[in-house]
């Protein structure tokens, strides 16, 4: 029997205790693989990548392959829901909702391991979103290329949307992001003798002020931008200069084009402060694979006409968002589609309260089934 919607709630429930950051979720990737072997296993091959696990579902003609990816990591956040399942990893959260992820995932190819798809099915579950491009990685190891899809589908949870509402559009539906790390090395001191120092807490301060002025001022205002400065940390008391101050921050634009003129301020910015207050400054800005989320017209209408004439889903047409994701490299390489599914939540994703409606759950994985279902008929004579 596929899980039922108790039994993905109780997965659910259990994923969400043990959230891991990108590339250690040892104990979530073991829990997974489990819970896969407890599968039928007639049509499954399983193989795994570091954390990585990919799940062939054999079809019954094989010529084609339709590729689902979930992401498996946590955050470094400090869950403050008061859930009775609460994370019991300190400082760490599934604060994205990755634990709504994999246990839909599990429930549609629970469904599939039951019932053979016409054309394969391959069952991605990724590590590291958040941090270092675990799509990216995955799809580099090689480890994807004799089960290479021809198209592939992902989503991500929702907190403004109400519960199992699907939401998608044509085109870019997420930015392209870039991390930002800024170290600047300047002369700690006393804070009675500023001039034989070389305050930090100033520097990092200019920068944060002309950091504001790249998407004022730069970004065309009839496209958008964000950078966003998360952590700026230095020194260690009030009466102590500052040699050091780091901060670390993220670039959003809908564009790869305005996301590397975004770069390039951020970059002559960092070198214009280093020079006018006479620090060092060491700059790293990482990429990575989270291109923007491009989606590709012909899945993306498929997915979108299918959505829009079944009565049994409520289907929103979204705008861009600005939230990264590194399934923008897998879409970079295979024509797909990313959607959200909604989880009402007053609580932003990344937030220390966010605490996702699990009747989304069953709701998603039904409608996902009954999508895959259907695009199997279609896939074989499929253009992109
Ligand atoms: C869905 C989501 O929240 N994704 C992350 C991706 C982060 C990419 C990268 N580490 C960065 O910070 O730029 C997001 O913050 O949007």
């Amino acid at each position: 029997m596929p899980l039922s919607e108790k039994q993905l709630i109780e997965i659910r429930r259990n994923l969400h205790q043990i959230p891991e950051i990108g590339m250690e979720e040892f104990e979530t990737s073991t829990q997974l693989r489990e819970y896969i072997s407890r599968m039928p296993q007639d049509f499954l091959q399983v193989k795994t990548w570091k954390t990585a696990t990919l799940v062939r579902v054999q079809g019954k003609n094989q010529s084609k392959t339709i590729g689902y990816r979930t992401d498996i990591d946590g955050l470094p956040v400090t869950e403050q829901t008061g859930l009775p399942f609460a994370s019991k990893h300190a400082g760490r959260m599934h604060a994205c909702g990755h634990d709504i992820h994999m246990t839909v995932a599990l429930g549609v190819l629970s469904y599939f391991a039951e019932n053979q798809p016409a054309c394969n099915l391959l069952f991605l579950f990724q590590p590291s979103e958040e941090i270092l491009s675990g799509g990216m990685q995955v799809y580099q190891s090689g480890v994807m290329d004799e089960w290479m899809p021809d198209e592939i589908y992902a989503f991500h949870d929702n907190p403004q949307l109400p519960a199992g509402t699907i939401g998608c559009r044509q085109g870019t539906l997420f930015a392209g992001t870039c991390e930002i790390h800024a170290t600047f090395i300047g002369k700690s001191g006393h804070a009675a003798f500023p001039h034989q120092a070389n305050d930090m807490v100033v520097a990092g301060a200019a920068f944060v002020n002309q950091i504001q002025t790249i998407v004022s001022r730069n970004v065309d205002p009839i496209q958008s931008g964000v950078v966003t400065l998360g952590h700026f940390e230095a020194g260690t008391t009030g009466n102590v200069i500052a040699g050091q101050c780091q901060i670390d921050g993220t670039i959003r634009a809908l564009t790869q084009e305005n996301n590397l003129l975004i770069q390039k301020r951020v970059r002559q910015i960092a070198e214009g402060i280093a020079q006018a207050f006479d620090c060092e400054v060491k700059l790293e800005l990482n990429q990575g694979g989270y291109y923007p989320v491009e989606n590709n017209d012909h899945t993306t209408k498929a997915f979108m006409d299918y959505m829009q004439a079944n009565d049994q889903v409520d289907f929103v047409e979204t705008a861009p968002a600005m939230t990264g994701e590194d399934f923008g490299y897998l879409l970079s390489k295979i024509p797909g589609t990313m959607f959200w599914v909604g989880v009402e939540s007053p609580y932003s994703l990344h937030s220390e309260f966010l605490s996702p409606k699990e009747e989304a759950i069953q709701k998603a994985v039904t409608t996902i089934v009954g999508y895959l279902e259907h695009r199997q008929k279609d896939v074989f004579t499929a253009t992109y």
